[in-house]
């Protein structure tokens, strides 16, 4: 079977009068199977939407090339466009329009009607808003509204593009859930994100992408293992005293910092164990790597948001 999506040295320069040229997405590959949650994760201005426009057949690449489900986006065929789901902007919404009538108006677009308008504001948690007016709805509501779009026509393949963008963590968490299912129901999803936590917790697949670049592919799990970063392990100062965290810490480094005594070890359970041992568990936190540490050693820049 063709796989959902097969992007190959994709590039693309905006030219600007003031902005000069900007290589937005600078020779960018990546495979998506069916089926897979596949996030592409970055900071402001990495170049994910640019991607997705392109791989969604709504912006021509300069060069490179796209195949959707076997068959290249461009130029469109309603067979294909008839099988993917792509999130507009919620700005996009007609802000006169109830959230169903918002619905019923792309259902008609796919063919569909009002059962499956309904059907789909059920799923996305907005019966209660049915008659209420796009521009009124929450930041999350509105999300969740363009997620219905999105979904209305049964699509196999759902483009999500920073879907949980300004949300606040709850609202955040709670749209976790629904693209979760929507994964779950056997639909490949693709979402481009710069919250690491979200590529974490969603994505079976991630590309970090910096400047226009993939600078690594692999599941959330591969990327950080590969790292061979230790865990950091804190307790309260106090607790210890400066030989003891030495002997504890047996060669690793170990240092003072606002008042706790910070640990680096390949080895927590045995420090933990130790430090339970001694009764200095006070305070415990502990910090495995993260996706913000393998941006990190594959950009060499810190990460912000
Ligand atoms: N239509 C355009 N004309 C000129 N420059 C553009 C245009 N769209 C994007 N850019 C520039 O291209 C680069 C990549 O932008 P893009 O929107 O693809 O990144 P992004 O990772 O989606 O970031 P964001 O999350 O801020 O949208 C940025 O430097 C941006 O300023």
């Amino acid at each position: 079977m063709d796989a959902a999506i097969e992007v190959a040295d994709l590039r693309k320069t905006y030219r600007g009068r003031r902005t000069g040229e900007v290589r937005a997405v600078d020779g960018v590959s990546f495979r998506v199977e069916r089926g897979e949650f596949f996030g592409i994760l970055g900071p402001n201005g990495a170049g994910k939407t640019t991607t997705l426009e392109i791989v969604e057949g709504l912006r021509k690449p300069d060069s490179g090339t796209v195949r959707l489900l076997g068959r290249s986006p461009w130029p469109h065929s309603p067979e294909l466009t008839g099988r993917l789901g792509v999130q507009l902007q919620a700005s996009a919404f007609f802000e006169f329009l109830t959230a169903r009538e918002q619905l019923e108006t792309f259902a008609k677009l796919y063919g569909e009607g009002r059962e499956r308008a309904m059907a789909m504001l059920d799923l996305v948690g907005l019966a209660d808003s049915a008659n209420v007016r796009a521009e009124k709805l929450s930041g999350g509501q509105k999300q969740r509204l363009s997620i219905a779009c999105s979904l209305v026509g049964d699509p196999e393949l759902v483009f999500l593009d920073e879907p949980t963008a300004a949300l606040d963590p709850q609202a955040r968490r709670n749209l976790w859930d629904l693209i979760r299912r929507i994964n779950d129901e056997g639909r490949t999803v693709v979402l481009t994100t710069h919250y690491m936590e979200e590529a974490e917790a969603l994505c079976d697949r991630v590309a970090i992408m910096d400047a226009g670049r993939i600078r690594a592919t692999g599941s959330p799990a591969e990327l950080i293992g590969s790292l061979d970063a230790p865990t950091r392990i804190a307790v309260a100062a106090g607790q210890l005293d400066a030989d003891r965290a030495a002997a504890l810490a047996g060669g690793d480094p170990v240092r003072e910092e606002d008042g706790r005594v910070v640990f680096e070890t390949r080895d927590p359970q045995k420090l933990l164990t130790e430090l339970a041992a001694d009764g200095a568990l006070q305070g415990l936190s502990v910090r495995t790597a993260n996706l913000e540490d393998v941006f990190l050693d594959v950009t060499g820049r810190e990460w912000r948001e």
